[in-house]
């Protein structure tokens, strides 16, 4: 009898997108970890349907051998180009571009896109990916698997908070396209609301049957022609696919061996209801204190670990930055951080836009509490540490002489340091 075991440490980088060794464990999609955390098993799909609906099984185990001994490069594959040249039909997906970018989640929407686009015959019956944005410039949706782009942001400002001008806007790309289904993140108060505005509006412009098709919430797999949506710790809501989806984290794999086009539709949005009173005027964006944001939250982190000496230096960068500080659990047992700032596994898990790691070595305690950061930065004297091997970006110097560099560059040079001891005053109290 043959038993199979799980490595965990495999199991580890599989789940994680942002590990390194990711691509080294990425299975065909019969096996994967829900957005739950369940382990789920599809019986039904053996193997990976790809992007043009052919259903692939690697018996082989080349992809984990292969890439165990190799390198990164070897790993990603060349894409094959997807044309279409004249759509037939759409399938529409609203990402939500934090910080104007794609997001991880945006790529599993793309993801899913394109398996609805597949399951409706893909590129051989012309069904093609609308990605609709509200922003003029987006990279990366080639490679996400957008055929067409439709940008709104000349009828809607993307960084302020507008739902009927974005409904009205979606309602124009309605009327002009008709997606065949519409995927949104189910995000609040992102994709979440949008979506959900989108399905009430064209149930009530509907019959009777568009009124009983209730959008799926959410949806965390499509298999087989239908949905599972997520409806309690272990429960599935299986059904039919809705038009309009809203679309957990995971939900698909992302595209990862098509290059799409792309192409800029032209649409005449202002067919939309853009006149509508709106109900809620956003009166913009509020600054608050980057160290009043909760850890978990901030966009911005400037982190400093054993390597920062000038103290006062770090608080001042962290200032003219505007970025919320963090630390690694050494700083914080020295008494320099108070332990409210300790990020990783036995501080708090951050999930920031960008994380600047200063003399951070990057144990594996700590590195376990940033992979969920979009973009790692690390200034450290040491350029085989581990930080800087995690890093998409380094700095190889001294952390306190960088920061002073970049606070003068800013045009706020450093006060000059004060003597004493700089420790946080927790650890005085603690010690007193
Ligand atoms: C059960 C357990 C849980 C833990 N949980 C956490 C946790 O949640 N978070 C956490 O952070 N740690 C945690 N740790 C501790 C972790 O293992 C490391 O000890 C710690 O992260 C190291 O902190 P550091 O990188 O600041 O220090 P070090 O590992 O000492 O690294 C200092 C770094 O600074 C660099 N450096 C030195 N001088 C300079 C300079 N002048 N300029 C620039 N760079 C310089 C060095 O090259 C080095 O890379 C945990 C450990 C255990 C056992």
């Amino acid at each position: 009898m043959s038993v199979r075991r799980l490595d965990p440490h495999a199991e580890r980088a599989r789940r994680n997108r942002l590990h390194p060794r990711h691509l080294e464990f990425a299975r065909p999609a019969w096996r994967w970890t829900s957005a739950d955390g369940v382990t789920r098993i599809n019986p039904h799909a053996l193997g990976a349907i790809g992007p043009n609906g052919i259903k692939r099984i690697d018996r082989s185990g080349a992809s984990v051998e292969a890439a165990a001994g190799g390198t990164q490069a070897s790993a990603e594959p060349s894409r094959r180009q997807v044309t279409i040249d004249t759509p037939t039909a759409y399938v529409a997906v609203v990402p939500e571009l934090p910080e104007g970018r794609l997001s991880d989640h945006d790529r599993d929407l793309l993801g899913l896109a394109r398996q609805l686009a597949e399951a409706r015959g893909g590129a051989e019956t012309g069904v093609a990916v609308v990605a609709v944005t509200f922003q003029a410039e987006v990279a990366g949706l080639e490679e996400a698997g957008a055929d067409r782009r439709i940008d709104l942001s000349s009828q809607v400002d993307a960084d302020s908070y507008a739902p009927e001008a974005r409904l009205a806007a979606l309602a124009a790309v309605e009327t002009a396209l008709a997606p065949a289904h519409w995927i949104f993140a189910d995000d609040f108060p992102g994709g979440g609301d949008l979506g959900r505005r989108l399905a009430a509006r064209l149930a009530l412009a509907g019959d009777a049957a568009a009124r009983a098709a209730r959008a799926a919430t959410r949806v965390w797999q499509f298999a087989d022609g239908q949905t599972l949506s997520r409806a309690g710790d272990r429960q599935d809501i299986q059904r039919d696919v809705a038009r309009v989806l809203l679309a957990l984290p995971e939900c698909a794999e992302p595209v990862s061996d098509t290059r799409h086009a792309a192409t800029l539709l032209d649409l005449d949005a202002s067919a939309g209801d853009a006149s509508a009173a709106p109900g809620v005027i956003d009166r913009g964006r509020v600054a608050v204190d980057p160290q009043q944001i909760p850890l978990a939250q901030a966009p911005f982190i400037l982190s400093a670990g054993r390597g920062v000496s000038d103290w006062e230096g770090y608080h001042h960068a962290a200032k003219v930055l505007g970025a919320s500080e963090g630390a690694s659990r050494v700083a914080v047992d020295d008494g320099y951080m108070p332990r409210a700032r300790q990020v990783g596994a036995t501080g708090t898990f951050v999930s920031a836009s960008c994380y600047v790691a200063v003399g951070i070595s990057g144990a594996v305690q700590h590195l376990q509490g940033i992979t969920k950061c979009q973009r790692v930065v690390a200034i450290n004297s040491d350029p085989s540490c581990d930080m800087v091997k995690r890093a998409d970006f380094a700095i190889i110097g001294d952390g306190d002489a960088v920061l002073a560099a970049v606070c003068s560059q800013l045009g706020q040079p450093q006060p000059q340091p004060e003597s004493g001891d700089s420790r946080h005053e927790e650890v005085r109290h603690d010690a007193a």
